[in-house]
């Protein structure tokens, strides 16, 4: 069946409806990993969006369901250039066109997706339109997409039950006990942790930090997750009371910049995001530049932090945004992008060690 992408600036791009035939509107944003669509798909931070893969061949190496990064797809839809119908791999259990259908996924194939993304980085993100009805006044529709905000997403995205994931079998008690609060986390952080010795408990987005506090954690995790930092009103100031206490914290992404705008700094918006897996960031305190996986469209201005309460950290190479924070006095670092990986260079995850000595090592 014929589908088609309507951009809010009026560009429209035809191709084949892929997944569910429901037509949705939501903010359109392109990720460069070459690999690891799935991860992608099953990274809740898209919830509101609708991804663009710019690598020109997806879905070749199935679905395995051991590599979701959640419980489910997140993106509102899926654009790609080819979809592969014949997935050839001995770990895959099903296909994308299966596993968009049976969430309930719209999404297109066809598209030239590398066009498609000149115009948002010219342009800027943009929300869009994939739908299989042909329009032949796009009045209506452009007006929808104006009115359309990504809201309400990390409560949507979050678990609703606390839940512990014990330390990996190879240690006969945990090393550290982590809270990590969810705030529509990936899997592969609280599986980072726990592969190192970690038992973590997983909370739900609206937990008070009393109660995170009250279990005595040696460590808080604050997670990745989708939407506008600045949406989040309740969750900083939790947020701020976890800064106030002397518990050492992490943060990934949505969680750093929330612990930002909870200690008075300030975010914006990117023009286009950062999405992929190859971007450089520089480590100030190795001097290191590594490999990073991102999926951001916000981040913190580093013009808005007072200095006696926070120093930018890591600092991407490609544009010079901030990709993390290390705070005065405190056992607190914060980063940008995604050390967990999944899809993505694993060249961060010493980060995960830093913060177990943060906690105090293996003792
Ligand atoms: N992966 C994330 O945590 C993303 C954080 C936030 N939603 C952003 O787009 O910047």
């Amino acid at each position: 069946m014929k589908a088609f992408l309507i951009l809010e600036d009026g560009t429209v791009f035809e191709g084949t409806s892929i997944g569910s035939t429901r037509e949705v509107i939501s903010e359109i944003v392109f990720n460069t990993s070459m690999t690891g669509y799935l991860e992608v798909l099953t990274d809740p931070s898209y919830a509101g969006q609708a991804v663009v893969m710019t690598y020109p061949l997806i879905g070749n190496y199935g679905i395995c369901y051991e590599d979701m990064e959640s419980d489910r797809p997140w993106p509102d839809g899926y654009i790609v250039r080819e979809l592969s119908r014949i997935p050839s791999n001995f770990r895959s259990e099903d296909t994308i066109q299966n596993f968009l259908e049976k969430y309930d996924i719209p999404g297109i194939s066809g598209v030239d997706t590398r066009a498609l993304t000149k115009i948002l980085r010219e342009k800027g993100t943009m929300n869009g339109m994939i739908t299989t009805k042909q329009y032949d006044d796009l009045t209506d529709p452009i007006a929808r997409m104006h009115a359309y905000t990504v809201t309400g997403v990390v409560k949507k995205t979050s678990c609703k039950e606390k839940y512990i994931l014990p330390a990996s079998d190879e240690f006969e008690k945990p090393i550290k006990k982590v809270a990590l609060l969810d705030l529509g986390a990936k899997r592969n952080i609280a599986r980072s942790l726990a592969k190192r010795g970690c038992e973590v408990t997983i909370y739900p987005c609206d937990t008070t930090a009393e109660e995170i506090l009250a279990s005595h954690p040696d460590g808080i995790m604050l997670s990745n997750g989708p939407g506008d930092p600045k949406e989040n009103v309740e969750i900083i100031k939790e947020i701020r009371k976890l800064y106030e206490s002397d518990v050492p914290i992490f943060a990934i992404c949505l969680g750093h910049q929330l612990m930002a705008l909870a200690t008075g700094a300030d975010t914006f918006k990117l023009k286009y995001g950062h999405r992929g897996g190859n971007h450089p960031v520089k480590d100030a305190e190795t001097g290191r530049a590594i490999i990073s996986s991102q999926n951001h469209g916000y981040a913190v201005d580093p013009k808005s932090l007072d200095p006696n309460i926070a120093i930018p950290a890591f600092t991407n190479v490609n544009d010079g945004t901030n990709e993390g924070l290390k705070y005065v006095g405190k056992n607190i670092f914060t980063v940008q992008y995604h050390p967990e990986a999944c899809p993505g260079p694993q060249d961060s995850a010493y980060l995960f060690d830093r913060f177990i000595n943060m906690m105090g090592g293996n003792n």
